[in-house]
């Protein structure tokens, strides 16, 4: 069968569906093609369902921390209630009915099936192919990366997709990587009583932000009853039928019930025939100009760009191809004040570029780092007041270029950090704002009081 549109997005995650969806709405003739669920990784294995999992845990820690505040506080965990919830209320028990009817309804037409290109504008699902007169945009993300451990390929290994189905959790875990998935996933299984080990073959959890901010987590883990084990990597994987043992690079073995491997994820160009479009399909990414264009006629948004794996990139990557696709002005793609937030307790929100990306860029640095347990808000916060705020500054410029904050509200104080790298406020300005007083955010000020 051949068909015609205007426009053919292949992939409907949240980069795909958004520009599916806002053509159509605009009146393009738009084909999306999805091969699995529209709406793509973040609402049914993702960010949505993680973050369920880590307010459940949340209210978990914090009822634990009333006996030294407020009284007495008896917490029993049951993972079945947060089951329950991501089956029924984020995922529709895995069904995306509502999300194809959101395209559908704004005239959008659903193609079901694994696309690929067949040349510049033209796109195959099956014997299925759709000349797209306009172009196509690629959004069809990333997919865990498997790390080539001995044994592992043929072990029953999850990947955040079984972590995110989880009915029951195992009475133990070992968790592969300790990047954002790792370190999310590793709090809330212990919190509800899993008992998790993490390997990490970097130095430290988190190890693209700041060194603090690695430390910070692994601090919150251990005192979770996780085990992190950094600078270390599996050397041989083996599961007995009944539990999974890893032999470590320093010959110490682990056992657990479940591996959870969260190693990083990457896009498979080559299954998406990108070379006939002028690609090379042996890259990790797909590059593309600063209105989302990868070649004439094809655009890319989202994960598969490598520009930040986060739903709020592929978002906005999409409105700017959309821009582009729709021939209306604005700016283009610019990365400098990307933000990013790692949902554990304490959250540690981060925008911008590290101390060490500043440095190595040759930017003449100056930094502060103040704990929040020293403002006043922290010390009345009392138990849970783990945290700090890092500000990095361009000193020939006098602006901020990066900032953590890591606290019990993290990834909300980064606000104003993301405001002020984005629109490059003045340092001098920001230390004369007013700060409100009690706070978390307060530790703002003084941080920029104290930048050397
Ligand atoms: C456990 C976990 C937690 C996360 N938490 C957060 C978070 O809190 N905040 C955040 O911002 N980000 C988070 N992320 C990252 C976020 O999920 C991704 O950045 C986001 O989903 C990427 O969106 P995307 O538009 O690139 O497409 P994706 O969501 O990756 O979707 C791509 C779609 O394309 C489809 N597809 C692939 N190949 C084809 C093909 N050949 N033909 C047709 N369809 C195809 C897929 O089936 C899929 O539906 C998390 C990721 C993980 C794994
Ligand atoms: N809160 C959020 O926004 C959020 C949450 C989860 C995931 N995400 C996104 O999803 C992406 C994927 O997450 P991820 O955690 O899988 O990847 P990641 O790239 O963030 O982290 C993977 C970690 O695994 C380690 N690693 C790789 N191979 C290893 C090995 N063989 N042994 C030991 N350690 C190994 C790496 O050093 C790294 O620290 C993230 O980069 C992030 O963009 C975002």
């Amino acid at each position: 069968m051949r068909e015609q549109a205007a426009v053919v997005v292949l992939g409907l995650g949240p980069g795909g569906e958004y520009v599916a969806g806002t053509l159509a709405e605009a009146g393009l003739d738009v084909v999306g093609v999805e091969a699995e669920l529209v709406g793509g990784e973040c609402p049914y294995w993702a960010c949505v369902p993680s973050k369920m999992m880590i307010r459940a845990g949340n209210l978990l820690a914090e009822a634990r921390r009333t006996p030294s505040l407020a009284g007495e506080a008896t917490v029993t965990a049951d993972w079945a209630k947060v089951g329950g919830r991501i089956r029924d209320e984020a995922t529709d028990h895995w069904n995306d009915r509502a999300a194809a009817h959101r395209l559908t309804s704004k005239g959008g037409r659903l193609v079901r099936g694994r696309g690929r290109l067949a040349g510049p504008r033209r796109v195959t699902v099956g014997d299925h192919t759709v000349e797209a007169r306009r172009g196509v945009v690629l959004a069809t993300g990333t997919r865990p990366r498997i790390p080539p451990v001995p044994g592992l390929a043929d072990t029953p290994y999850w990947t955040n997709r079984e972590a995110m189905a989880a009915e029951e959790l195992p009475a133990s875990l070992i968790v592969l990587g300790g990047g954002a998935v790792g370190v999310e996933l590793a709090q809330v299984f212990a919190r509800f009583r899993c008992a998790v080990t993490v390997v990490e073959g970097q130095e430290r959890v988190l190890s693209r932000e700041e060194p603090e901010a690695g430390d910070l987590a692994a601090a919150a883990l251990r005192a979770d009853g996780v085990r992190v084990l950094t600078g270390t990597r599996a050397r041989q994987v083996g599961h007995d039928g009944t539990a999974f043992t890893v032999r470590l690079d320093d010959d110490q073995v682990l056992r657990a019930e479940r591996l959870l491997v969260a190693a990083g994820r990457g896009a498979d160009l080559a299954a998406l025939a990108v070379e006939t479009a002028g690609l090379d399909p042996t890259a990790p990414h797909v590059p593309t100009d600063g209105r989302m264009r990868a070649a004439d006629g094809l655009w890319a948004v989202g994960d598969i760009t490598g520009r930040g794996a986060y739903t709020h990139v592929s978002m906005y990557q999409a409105e700017i191809a959309v821009r582009d696709i729709l021939g209306q002005p604005g700016p283009e793609a610019d990365y400098r004040a990307l933000p990013r937030v790692t949902f554990t307790d304490p959250e540690i929100g981060a925008v911008g570029l590290t101390e060490r990306q500043a440095r190595e860029r040759g930017l003449r640095v100056r930094t502060s780092v103040l704990p929040l347990a020293s403002s006043t808000r922290g010390w009345i916060h009392g138990p849970g007041n783990e945290g700090f705020v890092k500000l990095v500054e361009d000193a020939d410029r006098g602006v901020l270029v990066g900032a953590t904050s890591a606290g019990p509200a993290g990834g909300e104080v980064l606000y104003g950090l993301n405001v002020a790298v984005h629109a490059e406020v003045p340092v001098d300005r920001l230390r004369h704002m007013i700060y409100t007083y009690p706070t978390f955010h307060r530790t703002v000020g003084a941080a920029l009081g104290a930048l050397r």
